[in-house]
């Protein structure tokens, strides 16, 4: 038996040798290793945490010693060391453990944080509990990413720590453990980044250190408290050689930094760092991707989530295939070469959002602005008042977090920002704080703000370029970006602005039985649906809005010639775009039952993105099946003859919508 095995929880550390535990770093690197080239997810930065994580658990005593983990992508460790090695291989997967923390899963794990630079404010927020509630022997371990560290939530948060009391019986045992690679996806960026790789002290400063020490402790009598007289100049010699200004300018103590792979010196640290009882910070120098040598030489992003992979050689094992984030990529580049006002704003996520091709091309209009999406949103608002045309490329789920830069930065301003929010709608393995599933519904309340949901790779093009023409207002472009690029789907018509992806087959019973609005990446499932309902004898038209912000009035004039109007969307149904064209038909006065199909309201769990949303229903076949029944109901309301028995009732999952 490994010693992994043995250790169900953390206090089973206690009890391991030195050899011990370093058997079980190695055991741990290849479990993760073994897993994530099979599962897929993040490798890099988990292989990074070995040893700070063995630490962390040592030193403190989880869960009464709340450790966070900021972003929550690098607790792989933590969940093998909390009695997760059993049923690890089905992470990710839908039914097993999720890739972040879960309070679902575990009383160690306190916060799900997979969206960056939040674990400061959690642990600001715990340690003044502790506080007003005298449990003086706890602390609050936040482990935080370099990275993590360029989000602005994290210096609000740091402004609070350091605001409060540092010394006395008032202060606030809280440990801020910086796990510094150097790295968010790409080297990290920003004053920020610059400062934390000056703390890498020079090595002159620790040889000379170690030297006088040596010396004076030799040193009978007068050498010791000589060297206790120096341990003064330390700091001053330290500022010399490694200005570690800012954390200590903030009044916070600051250890390090330390060898984030050399686990006793790591402990040391940590335990003068709890023994200190307020708040400081302990800096790790860690390597993403420790360990392991294909990550390592990974110069890219050190394999920070990889899909399946040959855990010999670190080589991909299916081969890559064009997306829809290739598509936009692509876009991105040929605008660039035709307009010189076009630049690229992107939050640490260069590569994923693929606008690496247009940095390489036009380093000099391409901004890294870390992990500050708030700051990407307003910094482009001033480059549109100032001449340009941004675009600014983010998660969708991450968009949430400049909802209001949106709002007030580039819309009251008028600004012509373009927005592509990748990965929007169901995105799968990586839960519920992933799923771009916001976007539509919070923006739809943004005055002026033009949003369009392209069907495939040819639409993305065809709307990007009509979104870089609109120079008086932000637009957004939304799209499940892992979604293959040769998906197409054709157009038999546009009307207005909308594109008729299908119509009723001459043998329909009822030309005019059901208008289908398949918003962006629904459009293929609309026009399978249309053709399951037609077997049925139920005439559908398919029609893509295109542009789901505002709505096109060719929708309207529509709606007033069909029976039923049912809508479907990768994207939450309260406030979608179902919901918004239930409202617009009300107000022309067009008095026709409408049905909408989203996700629901409710934090979706991991699993893949195919079989979410078979979940959810939102395939031709799920559709097919809810509008089969609707049809059903309105023919025996109306008692006309295209009565098919065998329709079934629309499911509970699909609480559908009437217009009143
Ligand atoms: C608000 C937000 N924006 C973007 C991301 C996407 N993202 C996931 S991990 C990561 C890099 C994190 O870097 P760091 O904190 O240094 O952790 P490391 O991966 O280096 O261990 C980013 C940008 C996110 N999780 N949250
Ligand atoms: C932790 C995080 O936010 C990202 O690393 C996310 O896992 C990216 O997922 P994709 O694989 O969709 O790029
Ligand atoms: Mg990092």
């Amino acid at each position: 038996m490994g010693v992994l095995e043995r250790v169900r929880e953390p206090r089973h550390l206690n009890g391991l040798s030195a050899e011990e535990l370093d058997a079980l770093a190695a055991e741990i690197r290849d479990v993760i290793v073994t897993t994530v080239s099979r599962t897929s997810g993040h490798l890099g930065p988990n292989l990074g945490v070995v040893e700070l994580t063995l630490a962390v658990h040592r030193v403190f005593r989880s869960p009464r010693d709340p450790i966070l983990f900021d972003v929550g992508h690098q607790s792989y460790v933590h969940k093998l060391l909390t009695g997760r090695y059993d049923g690890f291989d089905s992470i990710r997967s839908k039914g097993g453990i999720s890739g972040y923390p879960s309070q679902d899963e575990s009383p160690h794990d306190w916060i799900e944080n997979s969206h960056a630079s939040a674990a400061l404010s959690h642990a600001d927020g715990m340690a003044k509990a502790f506080a007003v509630r005298g449990e003086r022997d706890r602390t609050v371990v936040a482990v935080v990413g370099d990275g993590a560290l360029t989000g602005g939530m994290a210096w609000e948060a740091l402004n609070n720590i350091a605001g409060g009391p540092q010394t006395g019986p008032d202060r606030r045992p809280l440990v801020i453990v910086v796990n510094d690679n150097g790295r968010s996806y790409s080297p990290t960026v920003g004053g920020l980044a610059t400062h934390l790789a000056g703390l890498r002290t020079d090595p002159r400063y620790e040889q000379a250190l170690d030297l006088v020490k040596r010396t004076l402790n030799r040193t009978p009598l007068v050498g010791p408290t000589t060297y206790e007289a120096l341990h003064g100049l330390k700091k001053g010699l330290k500022d010399l050689l490694a200005p570690q200004g800012m954390f200590e300018d903030l009044g916070l103590k600051y250890i390090g930094p330390v060898d984030g792979h050399d686990r006793s010196a790591i402990e040391h640290a940590l335990a003068q760092a709890k023994g200190f009882g307020g708040p400081v910070i302990v800096h790790c120098l860690t390597q993403k991707g420790y360990g392991y040598e294909a990550a390592v030489q990974d110069q890219v992003d050190h394999m920070h989530s990889p899909a399946a992979f040959d855990p010999v050689t670190g080589e991909p094992t299916a081969a890559p295939k064009r997306t829809l984030t290739h598509a936009f990529s692509d876009a991105l580049v040929d605008a660039g070469r035709r307009r010189q006002d076009v630049v690229a704003i992107t939050a640490a996520m260069l590569g994923p959002t693929g606008m690496e091709p247009f940095a390489d091309e036009f380093p000099d209009r391409c901004f890294d602005v870390g992990i500050a999406e708030q700051h990407a949103a307003a910094s482009a608002a001033g480059m549109a008042m100032t001449g340009l045309h941004p675009v600014v490329a983010i998660y969708s789920t991450f968009l949430n977090r400049a909802f209001d830069q949106v709002l007030m930065d580039c819309a009251l301003h008028r600004a012509g920002v373009t927005f592509v929010l990748d990965r929007a709608g169901i995105t799968g393995p990586d839960g519920p704080s992933h799923h771009g599933m916001w976007d539509t519904s919070i923006l739809q309340v943004v005055p002026g703000l033009r949003m369009a949901a392209p069907r495939d790779a040819d639409q993305l093009s065809e709307q990007f370029d009509e979104a870089l023409e609109v120079h008086d207002a932000p637009t957004v472009i939304r799209f499940p970006g892992k979604e293959p690029a040769d998906a197409a789907v054709k157009s038999i018509e546009r009307i207005g602005g909308c594109d008729i992806l299908a119509r009723p087959g001459p043998d329909a019973a009822a030309a005019g039985d059901v208008l289908l609005v398949a918003v962006g990446a629904m459009a293929a499932a609309g026009v399978d649906a249309a053709e399951r309902l037609q077997a049925q004898g139920v005439g559908v038209t398919v029609v893509d809005p295109r542009w789901i912000k505002p709505l096109d009035a060719a929708l309207v004039d529509l709606a007033r010639t069909h029976r039923l109007v049912v809508s479907a969307e990768d994207a939450s149904r309260t406030g979608g775009v179902g919901s918004v064209l239930a409202q617009l038909l009300r107000d022309c006065g067009v008095d026709v039952p409408v049905h909408t199909f989203g996700i629901p309201a409710r934090f979706i769990e991991h699993g893949k993105r195919a079989e979410i949303l078979a979940e959810l229903g939102l395939t031709g076949q799920g559709l097919a099946r809810e509008v089969s029944g609707l049809v059903a109901a309105l023919d025996s309301e109306s008692g006309s003859g295209s009565e098919q028995a065998d329709k079934p009732e629309p499911s509970a999952e699909h609480q559908h919508q009437k217009t009143v």
